[in-house]
């Protein structure tokens, strides 16, 4: 592969084109990725039409020689499914840097599919359709780090990233961050329905609800301090939220958070074992 440079984008093609594909892929239209540059295999008709009428990209029910031209490989498929389609399109993308965002599957049996070392792990969470999300990023040795500023590249348009050393680490992102958009819709949702018990209309619970996560948020972005210095600022002694976290205090809720988080690692490591190579 050629050196990139920071307006250079690759020949790039999708397998699977589902949520987090029309992420990443929408991003980099809009970043000016040209349609003539894109490939995407999907066998779902019905996403095939909205990925069509979304990006006016024409996507492949299966994989073939369209792909060859791929220089990157972007794998969003579900685990389960990761295997057959690698083995039906490993002839096509022997020359291809390759970038998975398949939770659990291990860069060793990717390799091993594929039959190339040049394997990258991303785990990206769906605030990527803003732009807003945030990867973590492991890279298999032989990725040179030219390919690793492509990989950047690629992923820029869905947000942040860290890269992380160990590649079990990605277990651990994909419980706190992958997944974690879901624990903060389910706070959401239990807010609203607080909100709606105690006599607010459910849109005036939504919008409190919402603007508080945002807010909060950003200030524990901006601020020095730390989310315990932060959350001590807000409780008075003897005061409202004294009440309202004795309450969580009394039922365990941050073991029982941890222990969630380890569930969700948990479960991708399963899906390492069960559907990796
Ligand atoms: N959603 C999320 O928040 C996140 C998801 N991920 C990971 O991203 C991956 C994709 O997830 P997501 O986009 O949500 O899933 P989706 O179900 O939205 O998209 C996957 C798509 O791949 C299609 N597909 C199935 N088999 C093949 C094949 N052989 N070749 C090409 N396409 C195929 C599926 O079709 P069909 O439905 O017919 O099977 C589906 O349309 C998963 O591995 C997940 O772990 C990572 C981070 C966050
Ligand atoms: O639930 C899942 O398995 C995927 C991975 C992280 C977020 N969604």
């Amino acid at each position: 592969m050629s050196t990139t440079t920071a307006t250079r984008f690759p020949q790039i093609a999708f397998i699977g084109g589902g949520n987090m594909a029309s992420a990443i892929l929408g991003g980099l239209i809009h970043q000016g990725l040209p349609l003539g540059q894109i490939e995407v295999v999907e066998p779902w008709e019905q996403a095939r039409t909205a990925l069509q009428q979304q990006f006016g990209v024409v996507a492949h029910a299966g994989a073939g020689p369209q792909l060859e031209r791929a220089e990157v490989v972007v794998w969003a498929i579900k685990p389960q499914n990761f295997k057959d389609a690698a083995l039906d399109t490993q002839s096509y993308t022997r020359n291809a840097l390759h970038l998975s965002v398949a939770a659990g599957i291990r860069s060793s049996s990717i390799a091993h599919w594929l039959g190339s070392e040049r394997v990258v792990r991303a785990m990206p969470n769906t605030p990527a359709l803003i732009g807003q999300g945030i990867s973590g990023l492991y890279a298999r040795p032989s990725v040179s780090e030219t390919e690793r500023l492509l990989v950047e590249q690629i992923m820029a348009s869905t947000g942040a990233h860290l890269w992380v050393e160990a590649e079990a680490q990605l277990d651990a992102v994909t419980a706190l961050s992958g997944s974690g958009p879901a624990y903060v819709f389910y706070f959401l949702e239990a807010m609203v329905q607080a909100g709606v018990d105690m006599g607010l209309s459910a849109a005036q619970s939504e919008q409190l609800a919402i603007a508080t996560f945002a807010g909060a948020s950003e200030l524990a972005k901006r601020s020095h301090e730390s989310p315990a210095a932060l959350r001590e600022r807000v409780t008075s002694k003897g005061g409202t939220t004294y009440a309202a976290l004795e309450t969580m205090r009394g039922a365990e809720l941050d073991r029982h958070f941890i222990a969630a988080l380890r569930a969700a690692q948990t479960r991708a490591q399963e899906l390492g074992d069960a559907c990796g190579a």
